[in-house]
């Protein structure tokens, strides 16, 4: 069973995927995360992140490992824990080139597609390119005011200023954010986040609760 729950930038999606998760006793996936890892060993390793065949070899030479809990995920490389490092500004700010790069998201796609189900997968493209046969998809929206609004309790910039970076995201990400045509559309804006999970939690198909 493979619930998907895509959406735009700080919409709520690690947040939601993690208490529905939680709620179904599984794990969920963050493909994000492992977006910003390669961003990330780039940054650190001084790789030209335009440069394809540059960033896959250092990826492919430093391999990245996922670890999908539904309490929250974890990325390795090695015995090296990369996590913490990965929700600043400056991963941002690069992650988009990177996940425009088709070489990158076939790399990611493959990881994910090796994972072991049941889980819960978050990210732009889960319900439409990695997982089309999930039995349940959603996507999740809110204005870019509400969810900068919402992520200036985690970061030190201003709001008027997350809400530019955020739309800036929104548009490099456009290719691949659409929704699924099969997903259920929800705008998070005037909902607690409990609001959000009990809505995704009543809308799923019965065999999906009790599996
Ligand atoms: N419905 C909600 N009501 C209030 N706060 C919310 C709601 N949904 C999410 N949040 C808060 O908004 C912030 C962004 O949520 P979260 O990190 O889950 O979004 P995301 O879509 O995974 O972000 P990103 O795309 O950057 O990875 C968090 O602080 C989270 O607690
Ligand atoms: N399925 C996905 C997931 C993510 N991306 C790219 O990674 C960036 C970070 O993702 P977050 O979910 O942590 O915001 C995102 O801005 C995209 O560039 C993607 O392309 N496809």
């Amino acid at each position: 069973m493979i619930v998907t729950i895509d959406g735009v930038a700080a919409s709520g999606k690690s947040s939601v995927s993690g208490g529905v998760a939680r709620a179904l006793g599984v794990p969920y996936v963050s493909s994000g995360l492992l977006y910003r890892a390669a961003t990330g060993l780039g940054l650190e390793a001084a790789v030209d992140l335009h440069d394809a065949p540059a960033l896959l070899s250092h990826l492919q030479s430093h391999p990245l490992r996922l670890e999908p809990l539904a309490a929250g995920n974890r990325v390795w490389q090695g015995g090296r824990e990369l996590t913490g490092e990965l929700h600043s500004t400056r991963v941002d700010r690069g992650v988009s080139v990177v996940a425009a790069l088709p070489e990158v998201r076939a790399w990611v796609d493959a990881q994910l597609r090796a994972l072991p189900s049941p889980f819960v997968a978050e990210g732009r493209d889960m319900g439409t390119n990695v997982f089309p046969r999930a039995g349940a998809k959603f996507y999740l929206t809110a204005s870019p005011h509400i969810r900068a609004v919402r992520r200036a309790q985690e970061r030190p910039e201003d709001v008027p200023a997350i809400e530019a970076a955020l739309v800036r995201r929104d548009e490099l990400d456009r290719v691949q954010s659409a929704p699924a045509p099969d997903a259920v559309v929800i705008d998070t804006g005037p909902l607690t986040l409990d609001g959000v999970i009990q809505t995704i939690l009543a809308q799923l198909p019965a065999q999906l609760t009790s599996a």
